[in-house]
Formats: structure tokens, sequence, C-alpha cells
């Protein structure tokens, strides 16, 4: 951000809170809101969205005796006498009397009296296709019982599940339309810095704006992204564009510094927003905040994270304080650490946490080359960042490594 003079406002209250530990930071950003309200959605929009009830079977599942195997259903021991036509997946056939087989798909319904399935490769039917043989398979051979996954009414996943295709699936199977999630976060990005570029190589002393490409992505996997905006740097460009935006969670990148140009902690301090989180001991990223912003119109609640703008370090804010709070948003239950352990000595900070870009083996954390707070060639390269504490850690400890998103 430009250094400029400000033009009206309160100081910044920069100081004004004890400076939190990694930890306690990201605590409080985990704590700071309660989850969504919950909302109806049709299966085809409800992924990425986290169950606001426990998913329960409409049905039993199977919901009737079926086939596992294309083959025959046979009464009682064989031979058995061959019964005409068959029945396939979806329809439905009158009972078999003992003695009797009849001609049966996978997934199909088993006519009542039907002791096991004879499979295709193991029977034989006379030339004129009357008489079935082979080797009579024991009582409930290739049937899947009704209800043998579950029965109606019982729970299948718990509040809180965040839901995937398999989910979706498993709905669907379980006989379900739509289903309760939490209703998503908006999250509006806002980037600020007048010397970042939108293409091409930097040039004049600008450079790339490298955030918009890593975030965009990034915060859509935690919350309807409304977009990404350039704002200049100019006080009151800020200060509307975040008393007006529609998010639940604004972010910001840059303007974060201490300092004459620092039109964040003004800006906040002037639409009376209250800071949960002002600068954090973590390296990179120790000036990330963390604010309550007044309530919508609408009553709604609404926070606002500032990222610092070195690359790197608006990553570290994004794992510290965005993921948790859109987290807790979502309802998503939460994850169990992932802890490795160090192949090699982890360098640390003297006094504070570090996040460090590393590269992860079945069980080994190693650090990377280039994870500098203005660089992301080590992060491009890695599997996670570790949480190096202050001092650093010898070879063989255990280390929490957080995940960075990827598509696959
Ligand atoms: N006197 C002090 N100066 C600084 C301190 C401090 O404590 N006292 N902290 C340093 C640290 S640490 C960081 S991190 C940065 C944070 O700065 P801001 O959040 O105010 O960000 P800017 O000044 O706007 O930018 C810093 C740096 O990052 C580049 N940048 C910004 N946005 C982007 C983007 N979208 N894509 C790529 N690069 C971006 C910007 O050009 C600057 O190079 O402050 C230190 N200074
Ligand atoms: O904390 Mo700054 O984020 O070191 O670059």
């Amino acid at each position: 951000m430009d250094l400029a003079t400000p033009t009206s406002g309160t100081p910044p209250q920069v100081g004004a809170l004890p400076t939190p530990t990694w930890a306690q930071a990201r605590e409080t950003a985990r704590t700071a809101a309660r989850a969504l309200p919950a909302v109806a959605r049709d299966l085809a929009e409800a992924l990425g969205h986290v169950l606001a009830e426990p998913l329960t079977a409409r049905t039993d599942l199977p919901a009737f005796d079926t086939s596992a195997m294309d083959g025959w259903a046979v009464a009682g021991p064989g031979p058995w006498r061959l019964r005409d036509g068959r029945v396939l997946a979806g329809a439905r056939a009158e009972p078999l009397a003992d003695g009797t087989a009849l001609g049966i798909a996978t997934g199909a319904e088993l006519p009542p009296g039907t002791t096991a399935v004879l499979r295709r490769e193991d029977g034989q039917v006379d030339p004129p296709g009357t008489t079935l043989s082979g080797r009579t398979p024991a009582p409930g051979r290739d049937i899947r019982p009704r209800g043998q996954e579950c029965r109606a009414g019982q729970v299948l996943l718990p509040p809180g599940t965040a839901v995937t295709p398999a989910v979706l699936g498993l709905a669907a199977a379980a006989g379900h339309d739509r289903i309760a999630v939490h209703r998503r976060p908006v999250v509006e990005l806002l980037v600020l810095g007048d010397e970042l570029l939108d293409s091409g190589p930097p040039r004049d002393g600008r450079v790339r704006d490298a955030l918009s490409p890593l975030l965009v992505p990034w915060l859509r996997c935690g919350g309807e992204l409304t977009g990404s905006r350039r704002i200049p740097d100019e006080f009151d460009l800020l200060r509307t564009a975040i008393a007006g935006s529609p998010a639940d969670v604004v972010v910001t990148t840059g303007g974060t510094a201490a300092g004459p140009a620092d039109f964040l902690h003004r800006a906040l301090t002037e639409l009376g927003a209250r800071f949960l989180v002002d600068s954090v001991a973590v390296r990179p990223g120790h000036p990330m905040l963390l604010a309550e912003l007044p309530p919508a119109p609408d009553g709604r609640a609404r926070w606002l994270a500032g990222l610092p703008g070195n690359p790197l370090a608006a990553v570290a804010g994004t794992a510290t304080l965005v993921q948790p709070l859109l987290n807790r948003l979502n309802g998503r239950a939460e994850a169990e650490p992932r802890r490795f352990t160090a192949a090699a000595e982890l360098p640390g900070h003297p006094r504070d946490t570090k996040l460090l870009p590393v590269e992860l083996g079945a069980n080994t954390a190693t650090a990377l080359p280039f994870g500098g707070p203005a660089m992301l060639r080590g992060l491009a390269l890695s599997d996670g960042l570790a949480v190096v504490p202050p001092g650093g850690l010898a070879a063989g400890s255990a280390v929490e490594v957080l995940g960075t998103p990827r598509p696959w």
C-alpha cells in the first residue's frame, strides 16, 4: 500500500489488544461465531455444505430382499422346475413354490419363497428350458436381505458432516430429495494496493496481484464468494467498501501494518468494529487481524479478516483466522490435528510460532526452501504448513501440519 497522509478519523487501535499466541488466535477465530441457520437444499445444490441435522434413513436399505447376482432365484434344494420369464431390477414377481426357480437380475426384488440365488455361471438349463440343475446354494446365499445396511429411522450421519459426493449418494439411496444443511457464509474479497497488476510480469515498480488467483478458489471452498474487488489506496473507498459489503465475512489483503497508510485499522475503528485479534505471535503474518463488524441492516452478524499483503503472510492469515471462522459458520465439525514427524530440524522463530511450507512423506515432514513471507515458491511445492513452535523443532519431533487446499 502506498504511503499517504490520513484524511480523517481516529488513530489506529494498534496495540490495544494483547498479542495472542498462534493457538490462542486460532481459538478466538474458531469461537467467534455460531453456525449459520439451517436451510433445506435439493441434493443437487447441497455439495460443500455441512449437515445441520442428523441424516436419517427414510427406508430400510435394501428396501426389500434383493438378488446380489445375475442367475436364478431358487426355492429349496435342486434340481428346480424353471418358471417361464424372469424378474429384472425394478419389477416384481409372484411367489416361488418349493422346488422351482426363476431367472433373476442383480438388484431385482426376490419373489417371496426364495431361499437362495444360484449364480448364472453355476447353473445349467436343460435343452427344453424347463429344468435347472446345479449345486444347491446355502440358504441366503447371494441374497442382500432387507435392512442389511440400515433400518428406517436410523441415524446414518451426524450433524457437522461435510456434504461430499458420497454423502449425496447415501442421502439419495436413503430416500431424501432435500437435506437440512447450514447456510454457507457469503464472503467478499477486497484486494488493497495500487501497486498491483492484473496481467503480465512486474514492471515500473509494480507487482502482479498474486492473492486474487490464490484466495478466490480457496475461499470458495468455505463460502459463497461474491467476488474479488480491487480497492484503490484511498481511505474513504475502503471504508465505504467494507460498510456496504453484503458479505457475512469480508476478507481484505494488504494495509494491515501499522503506519500512516494503515487505512484498514482506521476504517474499522470509524465503522465501530470490535477487534477480536489484532496481530498474532506468528511468522509470517503477524499483522493479521480479525474484527466483528457492526451487524448488517437485517441483523446478521458480520466479520472482517485482515490478511497482510505479503503473499505467504496472507496464506498464514487464512489458515489461522479465516478457515476456523468459516468452518464454524458452516457448522463443520472440528477436524483432528494431523501430526507428522520432523524428518530433519524445522527452523523456528525465537519468540513466535512459525508456519513453514513442508513436503510430507508417509509420516514425515521436511521443510522446503523459499518459505519467506513474500514468497510462494515453497508453498506451491508443499503438502501443507508445519506449525513450528518458538525456538524450532529437532529432527524426530512431532509437528502439526495444516493442509492447504487442492482440487484433488
Ligand atoms: N514498520 C513496519 N513495517 C512493516 C511491518 C511492521 O510490523 N512494521 N510488518 C511487515 C510485515 S511482517 C508484513 S506481512 C507487511 C504487511 O503489510 P500490509 O498488510 O500493510 O500490506 P502492504 O503494505 O499493502 O503490502 C506488503 C507487501 O505485499 C505486497 N502485496 C500486497 N498485496 C499483494 C497482492 N495481492 N499480491 C502480491 N503482493 C501483494 C505488496 O506489494 C508489498 O510488497 O508489512 C511489513 N511492514
Ligand atoms: O509477518 Mo510478515 O507476514 O513476516 O511478512
